[in-house]
C-alpha cells in the first residue's frame, strides 16, 4: 500500500468544504473557506482530513514518520484546478489565420471561406487516432504543469460519423493514460461541413439520427454541445439538437451569444442545460433566465483575448446571480493556449471578478460545470486527493504576480505527478 501524505502546513489553504450540492452564486462566490496554516492528510487516492496544521498533527501524530511529507509552509494550496471548456484533441494548427486576423480579417469570415474550424477538421480528419492521441498528450502535459487536474474535452472536428468517434475514442484513450483525467462531450454540432452547406437540415439530421445515438450507444462522451450561431446552428437546429441528446442521456451545453445576440442563453435556460458557455453578447432577458434556472456561465477570456473584442461581463452575470466558471477554451482557433492561470487574470483585470471569485470559477464551480462536484473541485474528507501547491502565499498573489505558472506541486489522486522539481540550479 502507498505511503500517506501528508501536506504541511499550508499558509493559505483554499478548500472550497460546503459547495459540493451546487454551484456557488453571488457573494458566495468570494468565500472560499480557507484555513491558516493548513495541512491534509491522504490515504488511498482520498482525502482523510483538513484541518489547521497542529490538529492533524494531533490525530495522526504516531504516523507522521511513515507518511511522505510535502512541504507547503509559506505556500498556497488549493484544489486541483478544472478546466470545463476544451477542445484538446484536434491535429494542427492554423497560424496562417492568425497573420490574417492581425490584418483585420475577422474568425467567422474566415470560417465561411472555408477555413477556421473547417481546416482543422481537415486535418483532424487526415489524422490517425495514434497522431491525435499524441499530439494532445503534449497539450495535456502542459495543462498538468499549471495545476490542471480535470478537463472537459469536446469533438467537433470530425464532423462525420467515423471521425467524430476517432476523436471521442482518442479521448477515452487519454483519460485512462494521462494524469488528468477528462469527461467528454460530444459536439458534431461544432460546423456545417462545407460540402452539406446548401442542405444543412440533412446535416443536423445526421448528427441527431447517426451520430448521437452511436456515441450514447458506445458511452464515448456525458455532455452534448452545439455551436448556435449566426452562420452556424440556429436556435432551432440547436434545440432539436440538444433534445435528442437528452433522449440518449446526454446532457445539454452549448456555445452561446458569442459573436452575436442569437438567444443561446435563453435556449439553454428553457432546456435546463449544464452550462451555457462563452456568452459575450448575451442578453438581459438571457442572463436572467440563466440564473432562474441555475444554468453555469462557462466564460471563456481567453477567446475574447485573442478574437481582440470585448470579454464578457463576469461581475453582472455573478451579481445577477448566475454561477460563473472560467475555462481556457483551448483550440486552435479561437485560443491556443493552456494557461487557465491566465484566464484568471483575464477573469480580474478584464471581466470585473475578484481573486476569489476567478478560483472559485476555476475549482468548485468548474467541477459543477462537468458534474463532477461529487468528488473534486473542494478539499474536503472523503473527495479524490487532487491539489496544487502554489508558489505563492495567498490567493491574491496567483493573480497580482499575472503571467507566471506558479504551480509548485500537483498530486492527482494522492500521487505526486508533479514536483518541485524544475527549479534553475544556481552555481
Ligand atoms: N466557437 C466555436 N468553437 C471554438 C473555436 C473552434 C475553432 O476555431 O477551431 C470556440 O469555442 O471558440
Ligand atoms: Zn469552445
Amino acid at each position: 500500500m502507498d505511503r500517506p501524505i501528508y501536506i504541511r502546513e499550508a499558509a493559505e489553504l483554499v478548500t472550497l468544504a460546503g459547495s459540493s450540492e451546487r454551484p456557488l452564486t453571488g457573494a458566495k462566490m468570494g468565500e472560499l473557506n480557507t484555513i491558516e496554516d493548513g495541512s491534509v492528510w491522504i490515504e488511498d487516492g482520498i482525502i482523510q482530513a483538513v484541518d489547521r496544521d497542529a490538529v492533524i498533527r494531533e490525530k495522526y501524530g504516531s504516523r507522521l514518520e511513515d507518511a511522505r511529507e510535502v512541504d507547503a509552509r509559506g505556500r498556497l494550496v488549493t484544489p486541483g484546478l478544472v478546466d470545463p471548456h476544451t477542445h484538446l484533441v484536434f491535429a494542427g494548427s492554423r497560424e496562417a489565420e492568425f497573420d490574417m486576423r492581425l490584418k483585420g480579417r475577422s474568425y467567422m469570415d474566415i470560417m465561411a471561406a472555408g477555413g477556421g474550424i473547417h481546416a482543422t477538421t481537415r486535418a483532424t480528419q487526415h489524422a490517425s487516432k495514434e497522431q491525435l492521441i499524441e499530439e494532445s498528450t503534449r497539450r495535456l502535459d502542459r495543462f498538468l504543469l499549471q495545476g490542471v487536474t480535470t478537463l472537459e474535452a469536446k469533438s467537433g472536428y470530425g464532423l462525420s460519423l467515423m471521425h467524430e468517434l476517432k476523436q471521442l475514442e482518442a479521448a477515452q484513450e487519454l483519460d485512462g493514460q494521462h494524469p488528468i483525467d477528462l469527461v467528454s462531450t460530444f459536439m458534431g454540432a461544432h460546423a456545417i461541413p462545407v460540402d452539406r452547406r446548401e442542405q444543412p437540415d440533412r446535416f443536423v439530421d445526421e448528427v441527431i439520427h447517426e451520430m448521437i445515438p452511436e456515441v450514447a450507444r458506445r458511452k464515448l462522451a456525458e455532455f452534448n454541445d452545439v455551436f448556435c450561431e449566426k452562420g452556424v446552428f440556429t436556435p432551432e437546429q440547436s434545440r432539436r439538437i440538444l433534445e435528442a441528446g437528452l433522449e440518449h442521456g446526454l446532457l445539454p451545453k452549448i456555445h452561446a451569444d458569442e459573436i452575436e445576440p442569437y438567444g443561446g442563453a435563453e435556449l439553454a435556460a428553457s432546456l435546463n442545460a449544464v452550462s451555457a458557455d462563452h456568452l459575450l453578447k448575451v442578453s438581459d432577458e438571457g442572463i436572467a433566465a440563466m440564473a432562474e434556472a441555475g444554468v453555469i456561465a462557462v466564460l471563456l477570456p481567453g477567446t475574447a483575448f485573442f478574437l481582440m473584442t470585448d470579454t464578457a461581463d463576469g461581475r453582472r452575470l455573478i451579481d445577477a446571480g448566475v454561477p460563473v466558471a472560467l475555462s481556457t477554451d483551448c483550440n486552435p482557433g479561437s485560443s491556443p493556449t493552456v494557461s487557465l492561470s491566465l484566464m484568471m487574470n483575464l477573469g480580474c483585470l478584464r471581466m470585473g471578478m475578484t481573486p476569489a471569485e476567478v478560483l472559485t470559477a476555476v475549482t468548485i464551480n468548474a467541477a459543477h460545470a462537468i458534474r463532477r462536484a461529487d468528488r473534486i473541485g473542494s478539499l474536503e474528507v472523503g473527495k479524490q486527493a487532487d491539489l496544487v501547491i502554489h508558489d505563492v502565499a495567498d490567493h491574491r498573489g496567483l493573480q497580482y504576480h499575472f503571467g507566471s505558472n506558479h504551480t509548485h506541486t500537483v498530486i492527482k489522486k494522492g500521487t505526486v505527478v508533479v514536483e518541485a522539481g524544475s527549479r534553475i540550479h544556481h552555481p
